[in-house]
């Protein structure tokens, strides 16, 4: 069991919901991070009393120093990877959202940490390298070092659990098929940010309720779960489930298929992960499946939301692909929360980008931040040029 952890972006969605967990449970979070949300920073740590705070901003140095005198301060990216490889902490949170995940999953692993996992980013641009360093580092301990946060690998996690690897026929990810669905692309045209930031069925942050909506998420989904379970994309199949009970399923060599059913509620994954392998008792909340009655299922619209076609075929093509897809989408989605670009903008950039994408070969985490770059200053040239 965990007794200590930091939390990387303690102040986002899944960094709150994880300090109510660890409360639950009597985890001591010994180290929280934000990027420039100082004041629940500083609300945070006056509740849990951590060693070590972190604030992307260096001009929050003295702010957070004059409130905690004792406490370890520290900034910007090396300051993150502080908090990501921290001594006491038992395992590391990465509830970081975006590339900036990426670094410090992987100075955490280099330190021996453990690290729950709610970052798909990390493994959509950094699987193959992750991948091998876990190789190297994982021992003989059965005890994974990278576990799961995000439901539907969550679920399938637990699906897995006393079951042989050779036996998985395939996976099935589960989608709520966001706020457009059954919606076609000209009925997406004029569709402004308060629709789009209306998840059917989960809270989250605004990143990934953007993604959620274009359907691109599902599509990082397939990569991270090629990455968590060793599974080609061709094996991993994308289902829409409206209601967010099913968090996803696993399909046996027998016919058998398992799922994990819960009501959509993001604590319980995150508590798995902190209790794994036991089971804590923290958020249960029984589903009453009388009162569900429905769950029903329909095939992904492939043509309104092409970014999880376009997924598919960066996830087989692989090394650059996956990289350059998750930094145009990041841009893509920024300028749209900005006001800059349309809500169907994001998913015409992505493609454009992507089809002109010549693949590179991925060797290192430079390769990986280099390509990353270059594809965002394409994005940014590409939308620039378009307004003069
Ligand atoms: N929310 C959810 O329910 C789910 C989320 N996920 C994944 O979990 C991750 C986190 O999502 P979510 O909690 O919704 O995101 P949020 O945007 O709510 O929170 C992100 C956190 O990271 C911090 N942060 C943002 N940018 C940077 C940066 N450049 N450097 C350092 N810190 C940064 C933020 O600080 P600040 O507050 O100052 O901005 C905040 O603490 C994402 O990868 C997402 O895809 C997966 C499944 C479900
Ligand atoms: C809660 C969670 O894991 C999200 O990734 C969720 O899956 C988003 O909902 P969609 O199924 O609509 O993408
Ligand atoms: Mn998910």
């Amino acid at each position: 069991m965990t007794r200590s952890i930091c939390i990387l972006g303690s102040t986002g969605s899944i960094g709150v919901q994880t300090i109510d967990v660890a409360k639950r449970l009597g985890i001591k979070v010994v180290g929280l991070s934000t990027h420039k949300n100082v004041d629940l920073l500083i609300e945070q740590a006056r509740d849990l009393d951590p060693d070590i705070l972190c604030i992307g901003d260096e001009k929050y140095y003295t702010l957070l120093k004059e409130n905690f005198p004792d406490k370890i301060i520290v900034t910007g990216q090396e300051g993150l990877i502080s908090v990501a490889t921290y001594p006491a902490a038992d395992l590391i949170v990465n509830a970081l959202v975006g590339i900036s995940g990426l670094v410090p999953t992987i100075e955490a692993i280099l330190a021996g940490k453990r690290v729950a996992l709610a970052n798909k980013e990390t493994l959509v641009t950094g699987g193959k390298i992750i991948k091998k360093i876990i190789s190297r580092k994982q021992g003989k301990d059965s005890h994974p070092i990278l576990i799961p946060v995000d439901s539907e690998h969550s679920a399938i996690f637990q699906c897995l659990v006393g079951e042989d690897k050779k036996n998985v026929k395939k996976i099935i990810l589960t989608a709520s098929g966001g706020p457009f669905r059954g919606k076609k692309l000209k009925d997406l045209q004029s569709v402004n940010i308060e629709d789009v930031l209306k998840h059917p069925t989960w809270t989250m942050g605004k990143k990934i309720t953007v993604d959620s909506a274009t359907l691109i998420n599902k599509g990082f989904e397939i990569i991270e779960a090629m990455f968590f379970f060793d599974k080609k994309c061709d094996d991993i199949d994308v289902v829409i489930h409206p209601q967010s009970i099913i968090h996803s399923m696993v399909e046996f060599v027998d016919g058998s298929i398992k799922a994990q059913l819960s009501y959509p509620d993001m604590r319980l994954p995150i508590e798995y992960a902190l209790t794994f392998p036991e089971r804590g008792k923290a958020v249960a909340a029984p589903l009453d499946l009388v009162k569900i009655k429905n769950l029903t299922f329909e095939e992904p619209d492939f043509d309104t939301f092409f970014l999880l076609k376009i997924a598919y075929e960066c996830a087989k093509k692989g090394e650059s692909y996956p990289i350059v897809l998750n930094a145009v989408n990041e841009e893509a989605v920024k300028y749209f929360l900005e006001g800059k670009i349309g809500f169907v903008d994001i998913m015409n950039y992505v493609a454009k980008i992507i089809e002109s994408h010549e693949r590179q070969k991925v060797e290192s985490i430079n390769d990986i931040l280099e390509i990353d770059m270059e594809a965002r200053q394409k994005f940014k040239n590409l939308v620039e040029g378009e307004k003069s």
